[in-house]
């Protein structure tokens, strides 16, 4: 049976359409089918689990293994079995590809990551839950959230990963939210950003998570207080270039089960992957059972 790799062909500001041939001469031969919008990288993986393949390869960037993680995960909950669980592997071709940094697998060398994916080594990572949907790698409540909400596609292909910082520009000008963390025996935080990591990176090459590790059962969570754009602008900047021990005001925690909840009128967006997930409440927590990752 070849194993499918589900390729977005849209990732990397479209850039990955240019590899979609270089996918189809990886040998043994893959199966290549394409994405076709948002979402329908879960519907496919989803349809390949209930076909029986026990891997599925996600070729994008965060967003489209996110969505292979969420398709697969709909099949794992209910499959009790862990050896009968689907496996994903991961050919990074998007813009950031920050589980795959996060995961040491050999950059953009595709035919290297393909021998990785041959080999069939597999890792568990923890897998998680933001209400109803699964995430692996990182999350964030607040700002984060409404600079990816922000920036349209168009402008994304456009501009690539300078649009982010064109829409921070802008979305620091708007008043901050307030949020609050709540976890169970313990008065809560509050703050005006919320990111959670599962594994050490964020983004950029600086590990912002410095204490976490993808298979200790926590979320690490970082709780930025001020609300003042000037603020959080370099708190954003420590965040990409210094990590959090250059700033203060913040909060560094672990836990394995949190809501955070908006103080004010308006509900607040949460990204989960680096993709738009809904609105505050939100409450994390396991998934009950793991990722299991080619690596
Ligand atoms: N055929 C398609 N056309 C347009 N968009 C698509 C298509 N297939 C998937 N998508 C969407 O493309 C978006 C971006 O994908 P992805 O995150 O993989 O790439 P990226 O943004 O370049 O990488 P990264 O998240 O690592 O920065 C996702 O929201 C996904 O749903």
């Amino acid at each position: 049976m070849a194993i499918p790799v589900l390729i977005n062909p849209a990732a990397n500001s479209t850039k990955a359409a240019g590899q979609v041939e270089r996918v189809r001469r990886l040998s043994p031969a893959a199966e290549v089918l394409m994405t076709e919008g948002v979402g329908s990288a879960t519907r496919m993986a989803l349809d390949l689990a209930q076909q029986g393949h026990r891997l599925v390869v996600a070729a994008g960037g965060d967003g489209t293994v996110n969505e292979v993680i969420n398709g697969l995960a709909a099949f794992n909950a209910k499959e009790p079995d862990a050896e009968k669980q689907v496996k994903i592997g991961i050919l990074p071709v998007g813009t950031m590809n920050v589980m795959a940094f996060e995961l040491g697998l050999p950059g953009r060398d595709l035919e290297a990551c393909w021998k990785v994916i041959q080999e069939g080594k597999v890792r568990e990572v923890d897998l998680w839950m933001a209400n109803d949907q699964y995430f692996a790698q990182l999350a964030g409540v607040g700002l984060d959230a409404e600079i990816v909400q922000q920036t349209p596609w168009e402008m994304k292909r456009k501009f690539g990963p300078l649009s982010y910082v064109m829409t921070a520009a802008r979305v620091l000008g708007q008043e901050a939210p307030l949020l609050s963390v709540e976890i169970e025996g313990r008065p809560p935080l509050f703050g005006s950003i919320v990111l959670v990591g599962n594994g050490r990176h964020y983004g950029g090459p600086v590990p912002v998570f410095r204490q976490a590790n993808n298979a200790d059962g926590l979320l690490d969570i970082v709780i930025f207080h001020k609300r003042r754009p000037l603020e959080v602008f370099q708190f954003l900047s420590a965040m990409a270039f210094d990590g959090y021990e250059a700033c203060e005001d913040l909060d560094y925690l672990q836990a394995r089960e949190f809501r955070v909840l908006s103080q004010q009128k308006q509900e607040v967006p949460y990204e989960l992957d680096g993709e738009l997930g809904k609105t505050t409440p939100v409450v994390f927590k396991p998934a009950g059972f793991p990722l299991r990752v080619v690596v």
